[in-house]
Protein backbone atom coordinates (compact mmCIF):
# COMPACT_ATOMS: atom_id res chain seq x y z
CA UNK A 1 0.00 0.00 0.00
CA UNK A 2 2.56 2.58 0.87
CA UNK A 3 4.44 1.98 -2.62
CA UNK A 4 1.46 2.22 -4.72
CA UNK A 5 1.00 5.60 -2.27
CA UNK A 6 4.36 6.75 -2.61
CA UNK A 7 4.15 5.79 -6.78
CA UNK A 8 1.56 8.63 -7.28
CA UNK A 9 3.48 10.61 -4.73
CA UNK A 10 1.56 10.22 -1.89
CA UNK A 11 1.81 9.45 1.59
CA UNK A 12 -0.15 6.77 2.93
CA UNK A 13 -3.06 8.17 4.57
CA UNK A 14 -3.11 8.76 8.69
CA UNK A 15 -5.79 7.47 10.29
CA UNK A 16 -5.25 11.41 12.51
CA UNK A 17 -6.71 13.33 9.35
CA UNK A 18 -9.63 13.48 8.57
CA UNK A 19 -10.63 11.58 4.86
CA UNK A 20 -9.57 12.57 1.85
CA UNK A 21 -11.06 10.71 -1.24
CA UNK A 22 -8.04 10.02 -3.92
CA UNK A 23 -8.16 7.93 -6.91
CA UNK A 24 -6.50 5.09 -5.45
CA UNK A 25 -9.44 4.81 -3.19
CA UNK A 26 -11.19 2.92 -6.39
CA UNK A 27 -7.88 1.07 -7.77
CA UNK A 28 -9.52 -2.48 -7.43
CA UNK A 29 -6.23 -4.49 -7.07
CA UNK A 30 -5.31 -2.03 -3.81
CA UNK A 31 -8.74 -3.21 -2.31
CA UNK A 32 -7.95 -6.39 -2.48
CA UNK A 33 -4.64 -5.71 -0.68
CA UNK A 34 -6.91 -3.64 2.03
CA UNK A 35 -9.18 -6.69 2.52
CA UNK A 36 -6.14 -9.41 2.68
CA UNK A 37 -4.42 -7.10 5.84
CA UNK A 38 -7.78 -6.62 7.12
CA UNK A 39 -8.91 -10.49 7.42
CA UNK A 40 -5.49 -10.98 8.22
CA UNK A 41 -5.05 -8.48 11.13
CA UNK A 42 -8.75 -9.42 12.39
CA UNK A 43 -7.60 -13.14 12.57
CA UNK A 44 -4.75 -12.42 14.52
CA UNK A 45 -6.91 -10.17 17.07
CA UNK A 46 -9.36 -13.32 17.19
CA UNK A 47 -6.12 -15.82 17.82
CA UNK A 48 -4.08 -14.07 20.14
CA UNK A 49 -6.65 -12.15 22.28
CA UNK A 50 -8.30 -13.78 25.14
CA UNK A 51 -11.30 -15.25 24.54
CA UNK A 52 -13.07 -13.89 27.31
CA UNK A 53 -12.06 -10.36 26.38
CA UNK A 54 -13.09 -11.17 22.49
CA UNK A 55 -16.64 -11.83 24.15
CA UNK A 56 -16.48 -8.99 26.21
CA UNK A 57 -15.64 -6.84 23.99
CA UNK A 58 -18.76 -8.13 21.27
CA UNK A 59 -21.47 -9.03 23.57
CA UNK A 60 -22.07 -5.29 24.18
CA UNK A 61 -21.40 -4.76 20.36
CA UNK A 62 -25.32 -2.78 20.56
CA UNK A 63 -23.04 0.30 22.06
CA UNK A 64 -21.18 0.87 18.79
CA UNK A 65 -24.75 1.27 16.92
CA UNK A 66 -26.08 3.48 19.77
CA UNK A 67 -22.76 5.91 20.12
CA UNK A 68 -22.55 6.34 16.45
CA UNK A 69 -26.51 7.24 15.96
CA UNK A 70 -26.55 9.45 19.23
CA UNK A 71 -23.27 11.47 17.96
CA UNK A 72 -24.70 11.38 14.38
CA UNK A 73 -28.21 13.03 16.10
CA UNK A 74 -26.56 15.71 18.04
CA UNK A 75 -24.04 16.35 15.14
CA UNK A 76 -20.94 16.00 17.07
CA UNK A 77 -18.53 15.60 14.46
CA UNK A 78 -19.79 18.76 12.62
CA UNK A 79 -19.62 20.80 15.43
CA UNK A 80 -15.82 19.39 15.93
CA UNK A 81 -15.58 20.32 12.06
CA UNK A 82 -16.84 23.53 12.61
CA UNK A 83 -14.35 24.19 16.03
CA UNK A 84 -10.91 23.04 13.82
CA UNK A 85 -8.45 21.18 13.11
CA UNK A 86 -6.91 21.20 16.61
CA UNK A 87 -10.49 19.71 17.84
CA UNK A 88 -12.83 20.53 20.75
CA UNK A 89 -12.90 20.46 24.37
CA UNK A 90 -16.43 18.72 25.45
CA UNK A 91 -17.78 21.77 27.51
CA UNK A 92 -17.58 23.03 23.61
CA UNK A 93 -19.34 20.51 22.24
CA UNK A 94 -21.92 20.99 25.09
CA UNK A 95 -22.19 24.42 24.66
CA UNK A 96 -23.19 23.99 20.59
CA UNK A 97 -25.69 20.85 20.78
CA UNK A 98 -26.68 21.08 24.71
CA UNK A 99 -25.46 17.89 25.87
CA UNK A 100 -24.22 17.22 28.92
CA UNK A 101 -20.05 17.63 28.66
CA UNK A 102 -19.94 14.42 30.76
CA UNK A 103 -22.10 11.70 28.57
CA UNK A 104 -20.55 13.30 25.55
CA UNK A 105 -16.63 12.93 27.23
CA UNK A 106 -18.02 8.86 28.01
CA UNK A 107 -19.40 8.29 24.91
CA UNK A 108 -16.48 10.40 22.36
CA UNK A 109 -13.83 7.94 24.53
CA UNK A 110 -15.74 4.94 23.75
CA UNK A 111 -15.65 5.42 20.15
CA UNK A 112 -11.95 6.92 19.98
CA UNK A 113 -11.09 3.86 22.05
CA UNK A 114 -12.41 2.13 18.56
CA UNK A 115 -10.49 4.42 16.44
CA UNK A 116 -13.31 6.64 15.24
CA UNK A 117 -12.25 10.23 16.60
CA UNK A 118 -9.34 10.78 18.17
CA UNK A 119 -8.93 11.99 21.92
CA UNK A 120 -6.16 14.77 21.27
CA UNK A 121 -5.64 15.52 24.79
CA UNK A 122 -7.77 14.73 28.06
CA UNK A 123 -11.36 15.90 27.12
CA UNK A 124 -10.91 17.31 23.62
CA UNK A 125 -11.58 15.47 20.36
CA UNK A 126 -10.77 15.90 17.04
CA UNK A 127 -12.56 14.00 13.86
CA UNK A 128 -10.06 11.78 12.29
CA UNK A 129 -10.15 9.72 8.84
CA UNK A 130 -13.37 7.51 10.47
CA UNK A 131 -14.99 10.21 12.18
CA UNK A 132 -14.37 12.54 9.62
CA UNK A 133 -17.12 10.39 7.29
CA UNK A 134 -19.74 11.70 10.08
CA UNK A 135 -20.08 14.91 9.00
CA UNK A 136 -23.22 15.77 7.26
CA UNK A 137 -23.84 17.68 4.38
CA UNK A 138 -24.44 21.16 6.04
CA UNK A 139 -23.45 23.47 8.71
CA UNK A 140 -24.83 22.92 12.00
CA UNK A 141 -26.94 26.43 11.82
CA UNK A 142 -28.22 24.89 8.68
CA UNK A 143 -29.46 21.64 10.05
CA UNK A 144 -30.84 23.39 13.13
CA UNK A 145 -32.87 25.66 10.97
CA UNK A 146 -34.24 22.88 8.97
CA UNK A 147 -34.02 19.23 10.70
CA UNK A 148 -35.74 17.00 8.55
CA UNK A 149 -33.58 18.05 5.87
CA UNK A 150 -30.09 16.92 8.27
CA UNK A 151 -29.36 14.51 6.29
CA UNK A 152 -29.73 16.10 2.39
CA UNK A 153 -26.25 15.23 0.85
CA UNK A 154 -24.79 12.97 3.49
CA UNK A 155 -25.92 9.24 2.10
CA UNK A 156 -23.08 7.75 5.03
CA UNK A 157 -24.45 9.81 7.71
CA UNK A 158 -27.94 8.66 6.65
CA UNK A 159 -26.81 5.41 6.65
CA UNK A 160 -25.58 5.33 10.21
CA UNK A 161 -28.04 6.86 11.55
CA UNK A 162 -30.90 4.84 10.02
CA UNK A 163 -29.00 2.10 11.71
CA UNK A 164 -29.18 3.02 15.06
CA UNK A 165 -32.90 4.46 14.32
CA UNK A 166 -35.47 1.92 13.02
CA UNK A 167 -32.59 -1.34 12.89
CA UNK A 168 -31.43 -1.17 16.80
CA UNK A 169 -34.76 -0.35 17.68
CA UNK A 170 -36.16 -3.23 16.22
CA UNK A 171 -33.26 -6.01 16.73
CA UNK A 172 -33.89 -6.50 20.13
CA UNK A 173 -37.04 -8.51 18.43
CA UNK A 174 -34.58 -10.96 16.09
CA UNK A 175 -34.62 -13.74 18.81
CA UNK A 176 -38.38 -13.88 19.47
CA UNK A 177 -38.37 -13.58 15.22
CA UNK A 178 -36.14 -16.18 14.65
CA UNK A 179 -37.90 -18.80 16.65
CA UNK A 180 -41.80 -17.78 15.89
CA UNK A 181 -41.15 -16.49 12.38
CA UNK A 182 -44.70 -17.12 11.61
CA UNK A 183 -46.31 -14.38 14.12
CA UNK A 184 -44.53 -11.12 12.32
CA UNK A 185 -43.54 -10.17 8.76
CA UNK A 186 -40.01 -9.23 10.48
CA UNK A 187 -38.74 -7.73 13.83
CA UNK A 188 -39.11 -4.72 12.42
CA UNK A 189 -43.40 -5.18 12.38
CA UNK A 190 -43.49 -6.06 16.05
CA UNK A 191 -41.28 -3.36 17.58
CA UNK A 192 -43.35 -0.31 15.50
CA UNK A 193 -46.32 -2.46 15.74
CA UNK A 194 -47.36 -1.75 11.98
CA UNK A 195 -48.28 -4.59 9.72
CA UNK A 196 -47.16 -2.13 6.95
CA UNK A 197 -43.79 -2.48 4.81
CA UNK A 198 -40.86 -0.03 6.38
CA UNK A 199 -41.36 1.65 2.70
CA UNK A 200 -45.09 2.21 3.48
CA UNK A 201 -44.62 3.00 6.95
CA UNK A 202 -42.10 5.68 6.11
CA UNK A 203 -45.21 7.96 3.93
CA UNK A 204 -47.28 7.84 7.53
CA UNK A 205 -47.20 10.90 9.11
CA UNK A 206 -44.77 11.63 11.48
CA UNK A 207 -42.12 9.71 9.18
CA UNK A 208 -40.99 12.38 7.20
CA UNK A 209 -37.65 12.88 8.38
CA UNK A 210 -36.99 8.94 8.35
CA UNK A 211 -38.30 8.88 4.62
CA UNK A 212 -36.28 12.04 3.53
CA UNK A 213 -33.24 10.12 5.53
CA UNK A 214 -33.61 7.01 3.51
CA UNK A 215 -33.66 9.26 -0.15
CA UNK A 216 -30.56 10.91 1.20
CA UNK A 217 -29.02 7.49 1.91
CA UNK A 218 -30.25 6.46 -1.91
CA UNK A 219 -28.86 9.24 -3.34
CA UNK A 220 -25.51 8.64 -2.88
CA UNK A 221 -25.86 5.56 -4.47
CA UNK A 222 -24.95 6.81 -7.87
CA UNK A 223 -21.46 8.38 -6.80
CA UNK A 224 -20.69 4.16 -5.46
CA UNK A 225 -21.82 3.28 -8.36
CA UNK A 226 -19.25 2.93 -11.44
CA UNK A 227 -21.23 2.17 -14.94
CA UNK A 228 -18.95 -0.29 -15.99
CA UNK A 229 -20.38 -2.11 -13.26
CA UNK A 230 -23.60 -2.38 -15.58
CA UNK A 231 -21.92 -3.92 -18.82
CA UNK A 232 -19.57 -6.05 -16.90
CA UNK A 233 -21.90 -8.61 -17.70
CA UNK A 234 -23.54 -8.19 -21.37
CA UNK A 235 -22.04 -8.31 -24.48
CA UNK A 236 -20.46 -5.76 -26.09
CA UNK A 237 -22.87 -5.81 -28.63
CA UNK A 238 -25.81 -6.87 -26.75
CA UNK A 239 -27.19 -2.91 -26.65
CA UNK A 240 -28.12 -0.56 -28.83
CA UNK A 241 -28.69 3.07 -29.50
CA UNK A 242 -32.63 3.92 -28.25
CA UNK A 243 -32.46 0.48 -26.66
CA UNK A 244 -34.80 0.49 -23.29
CA UNK A 245 -33.38 -0.15 -19.72
CA UNK A 246 -35.62 0.08 -16.64
CA UNK A 247 -34.45 0.59 -13.44
CA UNK A 248 -36.90 -1.42 -11.46
CA UNK A 249 -37.33 0.07 -7.52
CA UNK A 250 -34.86 2.72 -8.47
CA UNK A 251 -35.88 5.11 -6.20
CA UNK A 252 -34.96 8.75 -7.87
CA UNK A 253 -32.79 7.21 -10.13
CA UNK A 254 -28.81 7.89 -9.27
CA UNK A 255 -27.98 4.45 -10.95
CA UNK A 256 -29.92 5.30 -13.85
CA UNK A 257 -28.47 8.80 -13.91
CA UNK A 258 -25.09 7.30 -13.59
CA UNK A 259 -25.85 5.43 -16.61
CA UNK A 260 -27.47 7.63 -18.82
CA UNK A 261 -24.19 9.99 -18.21
CA UNK A 262 -21.86 6.71 -19.28
CA UNK A 263 -24.69 5.61 -22.15
CA UNK A 264 -26.49 8.73 -23.33
CA UNK A 265 -27.99 7.08 -26.37
CA UNK A 266 -29.86 4.78 -24.71
CA UNK A 267 -33.21 4.88 -23.16
CA UNK A 268 -34.13 4.63 -19.36
CA UNK A 269 -36.94 4.22 -17.32
CA UNK A 270 -37.18 4.84 -13.47
CA UNK A 271 -39.63 2.87 -11.52
CA UNK A 272 -40.62 3.36 -7.98
CA UNK A 273 -43.65 3.83 -5.38
CA UNK A 274 -45.04 7.37 -5.43
CA UNK A 275 -43.24 9.71 -2.82
CA UNK A 276 -39.73 8.14 -5.00
CA UNK A 277 -40.89 9.16 -8.46
CA UNK A 278 -41.83 12.66 -6.84
CA UNK A 279 -38.14 12.91 -5.27
CA UNK A 280 -36.93 11.58 -8.77
CA UNK A 281 -38.48 14.29 -10.69
CA UNK A 282 -36.30 17.07 -8.43
CA UNK A 283 -33.34 15.23 -8.64
CA UNK A 284 -33.23 15.03 -12.27
CA UNK A 285 -34.64 18.43 -13.06
CA UNK A 286 -30.85 19.24 -10.66
CA UNK A 287 -28.46 16.58 -12.30
CA UNK A 288 -29.75 16.23 -15.79
CA UNK A 289 -32.48 18.64 -17.11
CA UNK A 290 -32.97 17.49 -20.47
CA UNK A 291 -33.48 13.98 -19.78
CA UNK A 292 -36.82 13.86 -18.84
CA UNK A 293 -38.00 16.70 -21.20
CA UNK A 294 -36.64 15.20 -23.93
CA UNK A 295 -37.97 11.40 -23.47
CA UNK A 296 -34.57 9.61 -23.26
CA UNK A 297 -35.87 9.01 -19.36
CA UNK A 298 -39.10 8.35 -18.21
CA UNK A 299 -39.96 8.52 -14.01
CA UNK A 300 -42.61 6.23 -13.84
CA UNK A 301 -44.85 4.85 -10.91
CA UNK A 302 -44.89 1.36 -10.61
CA UNK A 303 -45.84 -1.01 -7.71
CA UNK A 304 -43.20 -4.43 -8.62
CA UNK A 305 -45.74 -6.34 -7.32
CA UNK A 306 -48.29 -5.85 -10.30
CA UNK A 307 -47.49 -6.45 -14.00
CA UNK A 308 -44.39 -4.78 -15.54
CA UNK A 309 -46.13 -1.98 -17.97
CA UNK A 310 -42.50 -1.77 -20.14
CA UNK A 311 -42.60 -4.87 -22.13
CA UNK A 312 -40.12 -6.14 -24.25
CA UNK A 313 -37.20 -4.74 -22.85
CA UNK A 314 -33.20 -4.81 -23.58
CA UNK A 315 -32.53 -4.57 -19.59
CA UNK A 316 -34.71 -4.72 -16.58
CA UNK A 317 -32.59 -3.92 -13.56
CA UNK A 318 -32.65 -4.13 -9.93
CA UNK A 319 -30.17 -2.83 -7.53
CA UNK A 320 -30.11 -3.61 -3.92
CA UNK A 321 -34.05 -4.45 -3.69
CA UNK A 322 -34.10 -7.85 -4.24
CA UNK A 323 -32.53 -8.36 -0.46
CA UNK A 324 -35.45 -6.69 0.54
CA UNK A 325 -37.69 -9.49 0.48
CA UNK A 326 -38.16 -13.03 1.18
CA UNK A 327 -38.17 -15.50 -1.13
CA UNK A 328 -41.47 -15.67 -2.11
CA UNK A 329 -41.94 -12.18 -2.84
CA UNK A 330 -38.39 -12.02 -4.54
CA UNK A 331 -40.07 -14.56 -6.87
CA UNK A 332 -43.04 -12.24 -7.42
CA UNK A 333 -41.11 -9.63 -8.70
CA UNK A 334 -39.13 -11.63 -11.36
CA UNK A 335 -41.92 -13.22 -12.37
CA UNK A 336 -43.30 -9.84 -13.38
CA UNK A 337 -40.39 -8.99 -15.07
CA UNK A 338 -40.23 -12.38 -17.02
CA UNK A 339 -43.85 -11.85 -17.84
CA UNK A 340 -43.00 -8.53 -19.90
CA UNK A 341 -39.94 -9.57 -21.15
CA UNK A 342 -38.71 -10.07 -25.02
CA UNK A 343 -36.56 -13.45 -25.98
CA UNK A 344 -33.59 -10.96 -25.66
CA UNK A 345 -34.24 -9.45 -22.58
CA UNK A 346 -31.83 -9.46 -19.41
CA UNK A 347 -32.08 -8.98 -16.27
CA UNK A 348 -29.39 -8.07 -13.88
CA UNK A 349 -29.46 -7.77 -10.39
CA UNK A 350 -26.65 -5.66 -7.91
CA UNK A 351 -26.79 -7.28 -4.61
CA UNK A 352 -24.35 -8.35 -1.95
CA UNK A 353 -23.45 -11.64 -2.53
CA UNK A 354 -23.23 -13.64 0.59
CA UNK A 355 -20.22 -16.05 0.32
CA UNK A 356 -19.15 -19.17 2.84
CA UNK A 357 -16.86 -18.56 5.59
CA UNK A 358 -14.90 -22.13 4.43
CA UNK A 359 -13.80 -22.86 0.79
CA UNK A 360 -16.30 -23.11 -1.60
CA UNK A 361 -15.68 -25.48 -4.29
CA UNK A 362 -19.04 -25.07 -6.22
CA UNK A 363 -18.49 -21.32 -6.45
CA UNK A 364 -18.31 -20.48 -10.19
CA UNK A 365 -15.61 -17.86 -9.41
CA UNK A 366 -13.83 -19.69 -7.20
CA UNK A 367 -11.05 -17.98 -4.93
CA UNK A 368 -8.24 -18.93 -3.33
CA UNK A 369 -7.27 -17.24 -0.27
CA UNK A 370 -4.13 -17.44 1.61
CA UNK A 371 -4.21 -19.97 3.91
CA UNK A 372 -4.84 -19.65 7.12
CA UNK A 373 -7.77 -16.63 6.10
CA UNK A 374 -11.23 -17.31 6.25
CA UNK A 375 -12.81 -18.47 2.56
CA UNK A 376 -14.95 -15.13 2.35
CA UNK A 377 -11.84 -12.96 4.20
CA UNK A 378 -14.00 -12.03 7.20
CA UNK A 379 -14.78 -8.58 8.33
CA UNK A 380 -12.02 -7.93 5.27
CA UNK A 381 -14.83 -9.71 3.23
CA UNK A 382 -18.11 -9.87 4.02
CA UNK A 383 -18.15 -7.68 7.19
CA UNK A 384 -20.84 -5.69 5.38
CA UNK A 385 -22.25 -8.21 3.44
CA UNK A 386 -22.88 -10.31 6.63
CA UNK A 387 -24.19 -7.33 8.68
CA UNK A 388 -26.51 -6.65 5.56
CA UNK A 389 -27.96 -9.36 5.44
CA UNK A 390 -29.54 -9.37 9.33
CA UNK A 391 -29.95 -5.62 8.78
CA UNK A 392 -32.44 -7.15 5.57
CA UNK A 393 -33.71 -9.65 8.05
CA UNK A 394 -34.60 -7.44 11.05
CA UNK A 395 -36.13 -4.89 8.30
CA UNK A 396 -38.03 -7.03 5.97
CA UNK A 397 -37.05 -10.36 6.94
CA UNK A 398 -35.35 -9.97 3.63
CA UNK A 399 -32.06 -11.70 2.50
CA UNK A 400 -28.51 -11.66 1.11
CA UNK A 401 -28.33 -14.45 -1.52
CA UNK A 402 -25.57 -16.71 -1.83
CA UNK A 403 -25.11 -17.74 -5.81
CA UNK A 404 -27.01 -21.24 -5.93
CA UNK A 405 -29.81 -19.25 -4.55
CA UNK A 406 -29.60 -16.50 -6.50
CA UNK A 407 -29.60 -19.33 -9.48
CA UNK A 408 -32.64 -20.98 -7.71
CA UNK A 409 -34.88 -17.58 -7.62
CA UNK A 410 -33.71 -17.22 -11.51
CA UNK A 411 -34.59 -20.65 -12.25
CA UNK A 412 -38.00 -20.93 -10.34
CA UNK A 413 -39.26 -18.06 -12.25
CA UNK A 414 -38.14 -18.26 -15.79
CA UNK A 415 -34.55 -16.58 -15.50
CA UNK A 416 -31.08 -18.43 -16.48
CA UNK A 417 -28.12 -17.18 -14.16
CA UNK A 418 -25.74 -16.56 -17.12
CA UNK A 419 -22.22 -14.69 -15.32
CA UNK A 420 -21.89 -13.37 -11.66
CA UNK A 421 -18.99 -10.69 -11.17
CA UNK A 422 -18.46 -10.53 -7.78
CA UNK A 423 -17.55 -7.39 -6.05
CA UNK A 424 -18.57 -5.00 -3.17
CA UNK A 425 -21.90 -5.07 -5.29
CA UNK A 426 -22.18 -8.37 -7.09
CA UNK A 427 -23.63 -8.29 -10.87
CA UNK A 428 -25.57 -10.69 -11.58
CA UNK A 429 -26.85 -11.13 -15.47
CA UNK A 430 -29.79 -13.54 -16.13
CA UNK A 431 -31.30 -14.43 -20.00
CA UNK A 432 -34.45 -15.31 -20.34
CA UNK A 433 -34.49 -19.80 -19.71
C1 LIG B 1 -33.00 -0.22 -1.11
S1 LIG B 1 -33.95 0.79 -2.16
C2 LIG B 1 -32.99 0.72 -3.64
C3 LIG B 1 -33.24 1.89 -4.54
C4 LIG B 1 -32.42 1.92 -5.84
N1 LIG B 1 -32.53 0.70 -6.59
C5 LIG B 1 -30.97 2.24 -5.57
O1 LIG B 1 -30.14 1.35 -5.66
O2 LIG B 1 -30.66 3.41 -5.26
C6 LIG B 1 -35.37 -0.17 -2.55
C7 LIG B 1 -36.41 0.58 -3.35
O3 LIG B 1 -37.52 -0.29 -3.61
C8 LIG B 1 -38.67 0.54 -3.65
N2 LIG B 1 -39.88 -0.27 -3.49
C9 LIG B 1 -40.35 -0.88 -2.39
N3 LIG B 1 -41.49 -1.52 -2.64
C10 LIG B 1 -41.77 -1.29 -3.95
C11 LIG B 1 -42.83 -1.71 -4.81
N4 LIG B 1 -43.81 -2.49 -4.36
N5 LIG B 1 -42.77 -1.32 -6.08
C12 LIG B 1 -41.77 -0.55 -6.55
N6 LIG B 1 -40.74 -0.12 -5.78
C13 LIG B 1 -40.74 -0.50 -4.50
C14 LIG B 1 -38.46 1.48 -2.48
O4 LIG B 1 -39.30 2.61 -2.55
C15 LIG B 1 -36.99 1.79 -2.63
O5 LIG B 1 -36.78 2.93 -3.42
Amino acid sequence: LESAYSKDGLAFPSLDDPFRPTPLDQDAALAETRRLIVAAAAQLIATVRSPVEVLQEYAPGMYMTATLGFVEETNVADIIKEGGAQGLHVKAISLRNGVDESYLARVLRFLATRHVFKEVTPNVFSNNRISSLLVKAKSVQAINEDPVAKYDGAPLASFVASSADVALKSVHLFSPFLQNPGNAAAPFNIAFKTEAKMWDWYEEPGNEWRARRFTAAMKGGGDRFPPQLFTSGIRGDALSPDDVVVDVGGSIGSVALALYKAFPNLRYVVQDLGKQIDEAGKFWEANAPDAVSSGRVLLQVHDFFTPQPVKNAAVYFLRVVIHDWPDHDAKKILSNLRDAAAPSSKLILFDSLAVYSCEDPSSSVPKKVPYPLLGNLGIGGAGFATGLDLQMLTLFNGKERTEDEFRELGRVTGWKLDSVTPGPLATMVFSVI
